[in-house]
């Protein structure tokens, strides 16, 4: 690990996710397992943090939170432009809505050239967050002055079980930048990189994904607890279920064969499939990752409740 040759990190609008991906890299750097023997290790890591927000509240929840890594931590209260001055990469992790006034405020374009910028902002494009900083200017000239990195990481970053999505750069990152994209991101979970024309689709998989899924796993233990199943431990058993047969298909097993191999002919299994296509479940999932998908484009137009936007 770097030390003295360390970079320092800013995570702007630093929430739920920015302390998630904060506590991962603080966690990994900790970590008795060294990095060292990790291939494609960035030659500098991030050892100094900061940690930006205006309210009291979100600073004590930000210290609250990361304490127990003993990391070197800042947390800037409404001095976003300080807190991009002192860094080398920038975390962009605020609302999506705040992302003009986040990046046009007086300063931030001066503090971050030169610059990594790591975005977690779902549906705001590279393009936007270009001319946002740079209004007028190429995507050429822009990679001249900052060097911009769109991600979608998700809530499960908080337990290092993220599914985190990096949109590919054109050109692409120099090897050290991309490097430590991956190294940062891959502290919180497993990286993919997606064409750019996919980051709205991955916002709504992998973003959205946990939602999704944990909304069907509430439905799996209310099935049991309807019938007789005390709740703890319907609860318990639908989480299990779900995190055993991620495992196999992690480990290799198609999900269609892994069904069939569940459903003994004649036997309950197959009973209660069908009764899930009645019920076009596998339609309704598929189409409110569409949905999600949609609604995620519109994200970045700066405009809230867009959901009110779409019939
Ligand atoms: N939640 C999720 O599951 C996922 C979220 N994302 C993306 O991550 C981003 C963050 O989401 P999430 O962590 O849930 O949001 P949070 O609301 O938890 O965090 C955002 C933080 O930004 C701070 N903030 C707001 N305005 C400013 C400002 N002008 N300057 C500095 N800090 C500011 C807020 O604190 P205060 O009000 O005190 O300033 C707040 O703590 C979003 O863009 C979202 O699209 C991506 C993947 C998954
Ligand atoms: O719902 C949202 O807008 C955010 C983005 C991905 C997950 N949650």
């Amino acid at each position: 690990m770097a030390s003295d040759n360390g970079l320092t990190l800013s995570v702007i609008g630093c929430g739920t996710m920015g302390i998630a991906i904060l506590g991962g890299i603080m966690d990994s750097l900790n970590s008795s397992q060294s990095s060292e023997q990790e291939q494609n290790l960035p030659p500098r890591l991030p050892n100094r943090f900061n940690a930006t927000c205006r309210s009291d509240r979100s600073a004590s929840r930000i210290k609250n939170e990361l304490q127990k890594y003993n990391a070197n931590l800042n947390v800037i209260q409404s001095d976003n432009v300080r807190a991009m001055k002192e860094a080398d990469v920038i975390l962009l992790a605020c609302k999506p809505f705040y992302v003009k006034d986040v990046l046009q405020a007086e300063g931030v374009r001066e503090a971050l050239e030169g610059k990594l910028l790591i975005s977690i902002l779902a549906g705001v494009p590279e393009a936007q967050l270009e001319d946002l900083l740079y209004p007028g200017l190429s995507h050429e000239e822009v990679r001249e002055k900052i060097t911009i990195v769109r991600t979608m990481p998700n809530t499960a970053s908080k337990v290092r079980e993220s599914m985190t999505v990096i949109n590919q750069s054109t050109p692409p990152l120099p090897t050290d930048t991309k490097n430590l994209v991956h190294w940062m991101m891959s502290r919180i979970g497993k990286v993919v990189e997606i064409e750019p024309k996919n980051m709205d689709a991955c916002t709504a998989l992998c973003g959205s994904g946990p939602a999704f899924a944990a909304l069907i796993m509430e439905a799996l233990a209310d099935g049991g607890v309807a019938m007789g199943i005390p709740r703890a431990e319907a609860n318990l058993m639908a989480a299990q279920v779900m995190r055993g047969t991620t495992g196999l298909v992690q480990d290799g097993e198609h999900p269609a064969i892994l069904r069939e191999k569940v459903s003994t002919p004649g036997g309950c299994t197959i009973g209660g499939l069908l009764a899930l296509e009645d019920g076009a479940v596998r339609s309704h999932v598929s189409r409110a990752v569409r949905e999600a998908t949609v609604v995620a484009s519109l994200l970045g137009s700066g405009a809230k409740n867009v959901n009110g936007t779409r019939h």
